[in-house]
């Protein structure tokens, strides 16, 4: 086996209404060098990854042992240097960067020649949802649905000319206790108007009309209304950039991180304003990255 790197982005959910369907890849990565060895060895080199733990209990391994043990092959030894710039449990997607990290990895040391529907169906399995696992694996940004258990539906959009900000807090909210606060059901008349304010987001953002599409990310009735209580500075994050002159800002995935949608090239500006206004934020203007997964060789 020859070395390789896989590369994998982070990735904001939902944008908005889409719940647990729509997902932009974000120009923050999670690497793996990968080289053949002797024995198993995953060194950790970034203070954003969790702490080091036997090889058996790195998710990344696990994640790779199953998806070769799905195929019946025996993942070879490696050595793996890990770095990430993605924040862990912060609404950016670093579950399922992983996730597409360690599927990848079994895919190149097993030789499994898995294709992106595979990728996306057995990545899907193991996060509950493709949101974040589509755009992590094809990069722009994807609508998805699970039609069935073996199905996975998406489409893919490329074309866009939008700047993203992120308000990155400096605490973690984990995705599952984000869910909890989740209503079980909706009325018809619930699930009416929230599905009708997501086609409307995503009718706008395909036609390039980003001011109605921003109108529309604000008006979620899915999840952000039960999450508002969870997110210092929901509301005062989402009125200043506002006035700062951005289309729309939502909860990233879970949150709790917040994310903006801003006109082609004032990202920076209005950045720089909203890290002045919230001093405890990390405050990054970052690009949809259009590749998503990459296997360098
Ligand atoms: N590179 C990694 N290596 C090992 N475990 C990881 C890695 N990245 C994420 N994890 C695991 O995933 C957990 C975070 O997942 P969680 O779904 O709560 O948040 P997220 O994926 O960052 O955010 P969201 O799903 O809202 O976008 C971490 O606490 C850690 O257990
Ligand atoms: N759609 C998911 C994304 C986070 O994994 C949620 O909002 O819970």
């Amino acid at each position: 086996m020859s070395s390789f790197t896989i590369k994998v982005p982070a990735s904001t959910a939902n944008i908005g209404p889409c719940f647990d369907s729509a997902g932009g890849a974000l120009n923050l990565y999670l690497t793996l060098q990968v080289s053949e060895a002797d024995n198993w060895e995953f060194e950790q080199r970034s203070p954003l990854l969790p702490a080091d733990t036997h090889y058996e209990d790195n998710f990344i391994y696990k994640i790779a042992k199953q998806t070769a043990e799905r195929h019946d092959k025996q993942l070879p030894a490696c050595k793996v240097i890990v770095t990430s710039e993605i924040p862990l449990a912060r609404g950016l997607g670093s579950s399922a960067s992983a996730i597409v990290a360690g599927i990848e990895l079994a895919n190149q040391a097993c030789k499994l020649s898995l294709s992106p529907k595979e990728k996306l169906q057995y990545g899907t399995e193991i996060e509950g949802h493709p949101d974040n696992i589509a755009p992590a694996l094809l990069g722009g940004i994807v609508f998805s649905v699970i039609t069935s258990a073996n199905e996975i539906d998406w489409i893919r959009l490329a074309d866009f000319n939008l700047d993203v900000i992120v308000y990155i807090p400096n605490f973690e909210l984990k995705t599952e206790e984000a869910r909890n606060v989740l209503p079980a059901n909706y009325s018809r008349e619930q699930a009416t108007s929230a599905s009708s304010i997501g086609n409307v987001m995503i009718a706008s953002l395909l036609t390039g009309d980003y001011v109605l599409a921003g109108k529309m990310m604000e008006k979620d009735l899915f999840h952000e209304p039960f999450r508002a209580n969870l997110i210092p500075n929901f509301g005062r994050i989402k009125k200043e950039a506002k006035l700062s002159g951005v289309y729309g800002t939502v909860i990233s995935g879970a949150g709790p991180t917040m994310i903006s949608f801003a006109p082609n090239g004032e990202g920076q500006a209005i950045a720089e304003h909203m890290e002045t206004a919230f001093g405890d934020y990390q405050v990054k203007t970052l690009e949809i990255d259009r590749d998503g997964l990459q296997v360098i060789k």
